[in-house]
C-alpha cells in the first residue's frame, strides 16, 4: 500500500479571519504525513480591489479577471497571502515552500476561451507536474500553492483554488494514496442552509443532484461539489468537506461530509 498524502484546501473566509487561520495552521502543522496546502484568498483579493478602486465581478463563482484584477490577484494570492501563510507554519515548525502554479512548472493552464463570458485572465488546469511536487516533498518540504497557475504562452492566470486542490490530488494519487480535504467555515455540506448543525454525514452522487435542484446546496458549494466527486472519480482516495477548525479529526473520517460515490 502506498503512503498517505493530504492535500487541504483552505478557504477565503477563513484566510481573512487571523485568529481562526492560526488555528487551522497549528493544525495543519501537526497532520503526521507528507501534506500540501491550497490556498484561496478571494475575499480579501475584493477587499484589496475595493481599496483600489477596483471593481469586482464574479460570475459562477469565478472572477472575472482583467489585467488590473490580475495584477491585484497575483499580488495577494503570490504575496500577501501566500507568504503570510508560509511565515505562520514556520513557526509552527513546519517546513513550508509558498509557490504558484508557475513555480517549478507545477501547475499549467490554458486561458479559458471567451464563448458567452469572457473571463480575462482566467486559467483552466491542463497539466500538473506531480514528479516535481513529489521531488519538493522528499526534500521534506510542504508545498503552500496559490491560485495562480501559468500558460505555454507565459501568462500569469487566476484559477479557482478549489479546482486547484482537485487536480493536484488526482495528480498526486498515481504516487501515494491521498486524502483530500476542503476546509472552510461551516461545519460540512448542510441539509438545511439555516442549521449549521446539520451537517450530511455521507454525501452520494444522487443525493447531491436532489439537494441542488431544491437549491439546499447553491452558490460557491455547487463547483466545490464538483470538484470533490471529480477527483472521487480520478482516484484520490478519500474526500470530506469540513470545518476549518475541525481538520484533525476530519482525516480521520471523524468530522465533516464524507463525499463518496455509493
Ligand atoms: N448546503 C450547503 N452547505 C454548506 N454550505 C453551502 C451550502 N450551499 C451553499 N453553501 C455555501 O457555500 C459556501 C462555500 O463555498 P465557497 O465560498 O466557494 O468556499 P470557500 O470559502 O472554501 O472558497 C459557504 O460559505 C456557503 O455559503
Ligand atoms: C478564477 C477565480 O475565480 N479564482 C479565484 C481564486 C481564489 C479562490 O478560489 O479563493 P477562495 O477559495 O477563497 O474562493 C478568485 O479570484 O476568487
Amino acid at each position: 500500500m502506498s503512503q498517505t498524502l493530504y492535500v487541504v484546501k483552505i478557504g477565503g473566509n477563513v484566510i481573512d479571519n487571523p485568529e481562526a487561520c492560526s488555528r487551522f495552521l497549528k493544525a495543519f502543522a501537526q497532520l503526521d504525513a507528507p501534506k500540501i496546502l491550497v490556498h484561496g484568498g478571494g475575499k480579501v483579493a475584493t477587499q484589496i480591489a475595493a481599496k483600489l478602486q477596483i471593481e469586482t465581478q464574479m460570475v459562477d463563482g469565478r472572477r472575472i479577471t482583467d489585467k488590473p484584477m490580475l495584477d491585484v490577484v497575483t499580488m495577494v494570492y503570490g504575496g500577501l497571502v501566500n507568504k503570510n501563510l508560509v511565515a505562520q507554519l514556520q513557526a509552527e515548525n513546519c517546513n513550508a515552500i509558498g509557490l504558484t502554479g508557475a513555480d517549478g512548472g507545477i501547475i499549467r493552464s490554458v486561458k479559458r476561451p471567451v464563448k458567452t463570458i469572457d473571463y480575462g485572465f482566467v486559467g483552466d488546469i491542463e497539466a500538473v507536474n506531480g514528479d516535481q511536487i513529489d521531488a519538493i516533498l522528499s526534500s521534506g518540504l510542504t508545498p503552500i500553492i496559490a491560485p495562480l497557475t501559468y500558460s505555454a504562452e507565459g501568462l500569469l492566470l487566476n484559477t479557482n483554488a478549489d479546482t486547484m486542490a482537485s487536480a493536484t490530488a488526482v495528480a498526486m494519487s498515481e504516487a501515494f494514496e491521498v486524502n483530500l480535504i476542503y476546509c472552510f467555515e461551516k461545519k460540512g455540506v448542510l441539509s438545511d442552509p439555516d442549521n449549521d448543525d446539520a451537517v450530511i454525514a455521507k454525501l452520494v452522487p444522487a443525493t447531491y443532484e436532489e439537494y441542488k435542484s431544491t437549491g439546499v446546496i447553491n452558490k460557491g458549494m455547487i463547483p466545490k461539489l464538483d470538484n470533490a466527486f471529480a477527483a472521487l472519480n480520478a482516484g484520490v482516495k478519500q474526500v470530506t468537506i469540513c470545518h476549518a477548525d475541525e481538520l484533525a479529526n476530519a482525516v480521520s473520517g471523524g468530522a465533516g461530509t464524507a463525499i463518496v460515490m455509493a
